[in-house]
């Protein structure tokens, strides 16, 4: 078990862009960014097998992470910036950067814990993640962007935890960075393609400048982790190709096509059926609505497109109401597929853009109704991160809230890898459900 007793920092330090290789710059936050400023830190871990003692991480794989991270810093040199935003409204806010910026660099050491127990699939503590990702710490005009730690668990593995405000960046740029930077660990160069930072053709729907119309804008990006009972887990589980294939099947053969069409793709049916599960895990009401909020990447859907290099956010929320009686009644898989379908076909032509004076009103109504809502993508490839030792055993997203779900592609390629955070009661029911109703499919 990670504790404060058995965790220790070896270093602290900080890693620059190659000298002289990040000119000085502003770049204007985007619409999409300030929308997103409050949503919190993007935070995983990445779990590596390396059983070696701490000095050989020390001496020949820190010293490579910390050269690639400086090589990936050179194209991604807006995450060695600052946040900057002064207090009026009417300012623009952005991302300085300067010659020197740098990014923290911190070294732990975990002794006597479980790495495979933190790293496997099985319900682990939150706290003791929590642990494994460095804090973004703001304070005056210091506001960065990117805060990395690797934890060592000597003659086991290392964990690369990454931190960063959602006001810089989505999930798809965030994963575009790591991947880049592992690449450039494995091989020694940049391979993956340029990010591109420019903000001329992303639409701007409110006239948005600056993330200060929001009260208390600074403590989003300072990432105070809340303190959890010790009974709070992450657990993840698997759908296989198989099973997915059965569930699309078990959809698209009670649809009633009189009501219209939709494809009935991975995400629609994994979104659909964990939504049936964790209503059933919150045993709600029946007359009760459920709410769940899902992004979309929302690159290749502007007219025109952005490329999917586009560094930033660019995604926008999608929300989908569903009575619970419907969801947990017999054909709820066909409910809920159906209405997150209808919600994905309603992103076509930049028509998502048409909702956005109600996006705030929405968000903040589902927040206080424990929506569910998912973050990451089975299409991200978190686990194409090999910074040269294998790949990782294990990716992770820091999940502080029930009913928050990350969504993965499965480590071994089939199917889908879904993560949740509960109290363990909660998570022993979430469970139960989960595999009920794949062993129903299969009868
Ligand atoms: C809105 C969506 C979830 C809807 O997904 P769908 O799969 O239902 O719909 P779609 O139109 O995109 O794709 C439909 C079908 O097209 C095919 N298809 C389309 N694009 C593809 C691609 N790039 N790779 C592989 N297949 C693809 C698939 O066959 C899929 O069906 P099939 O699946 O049957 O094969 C998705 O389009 C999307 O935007 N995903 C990214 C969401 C995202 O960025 N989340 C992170 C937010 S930030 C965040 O949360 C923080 C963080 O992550 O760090």
């Amino acid at each position: 078990m990670v504790s404060v007793e058995n965790f220790r920092v070896l270093e602290q330090s900080q890693v620059s862009p190659p000298n002289g290789s990040a000119p000085p710059a502003f770049i204007p936050l985007s619409f999409f960014d300030i929308v997103m400023s409050t949503a919190g830190p993007i935070r995983r871990i990445f779990f590596y097998d390396f059983p070696h003692p701490t000095a050989v991480v020390v001496d020949s794989v820190l010293p490579r992470l910390k050269s690639s991270l400086s090589l990936a810093l050179q194209r991604f040199y807006p995450l060695a910036g600052n946040l900057m935003c002064s207090s009026s409204p009417d300012d623009r806010s952005g991302i300085g950067c300067a010659y020197g910026d740098s990014v923290s660099f911190v070294v732990a050491e975990c002794v006597g814990v479980d790495f495979r127990e933190l790293s496997g699939t099985r319900a682990h503590s939150v706290a003791e993640l929590q642990l494994l990702v460095p804090r973004l710490v703001w304070s005056g005009a210091a506001k960065p962007l990117l805060a990395v730690q690797v934890t060592v668990f000597p003659n086991h593995g290392f964990a690369v935890g990454a931190s960063m405000p959602h006001t810089a960046c989505d999930g798809s740029s965030y994963v575009h960075f790591m991947n880049a930077w592992a690449s450039a660990s494995r091989t020694g160069q940049l391979a993956e393609p340029a990010p591109s930072f420019d903000r001329t053709a992303v639409p701007n729907p409110l006239q948005l400048r600056s993330v200060n119309i929001f009260p208390g804008f600074d403590r989003c990006g300072t990432d105070e982790s809340p303190t959890l009972a010790s009974d709070f887990v992450s657990a993840t589980f698997c759908l296989t190709q198989d099973q997915l294939q059965r569930l699309k099947r078990s959809v698209t053969a009670k649809f009633d096509q009189r009501h219209g069409s939709f494809h009935c793709s991975t995400a629609v049916v994994t979104y659909a059926y964990a939504w049936i599960c964790l209503v059933k895990t919150f045993g709600y009401a029946g007359d009760k609505i459920a709410h769940l909020i899902f992004l979309a990447d929302y690159r290749a859907r502007l007219q025109p497109p952005l490329p999917t290099s586009y560094f930033g956010n660019c995604i926008v929320p999608c929300f989908v109401e569903v009575k619970v009686s419907d969801l947990v009644g017999e054909d709820g898989i066909v409910v809920a597929a159906e209405a997150i379908g209808k919600a994905i076909q309603g992103l076509r032509d930049g028509a998502a853009l048409e909702g956005v004076h109600g996006w705030g009103g929405r968000w903040q109504f589902a927040a206080t109704q424990q929506a569910m809502t998912v973050a990451g993508s089975s299409r991200f490839r978190v686990y194409d991160a090999d910074f040269g030792w294998g790949t990782p055993v294990k990716v992770e997203m820091v999940i502080q809230r029930a009913g928050a779900l990350s969504l993965a592609e499965s480590r071994s390629g089939d199917g889908v890898e879904i993560g949740l955070s509960f109290d363990r009661t909660e998570m022993d029911l979430f469970e139960r459900h989960f595999s009920d109703g794949l062993k129903l499919l299969s009868e």
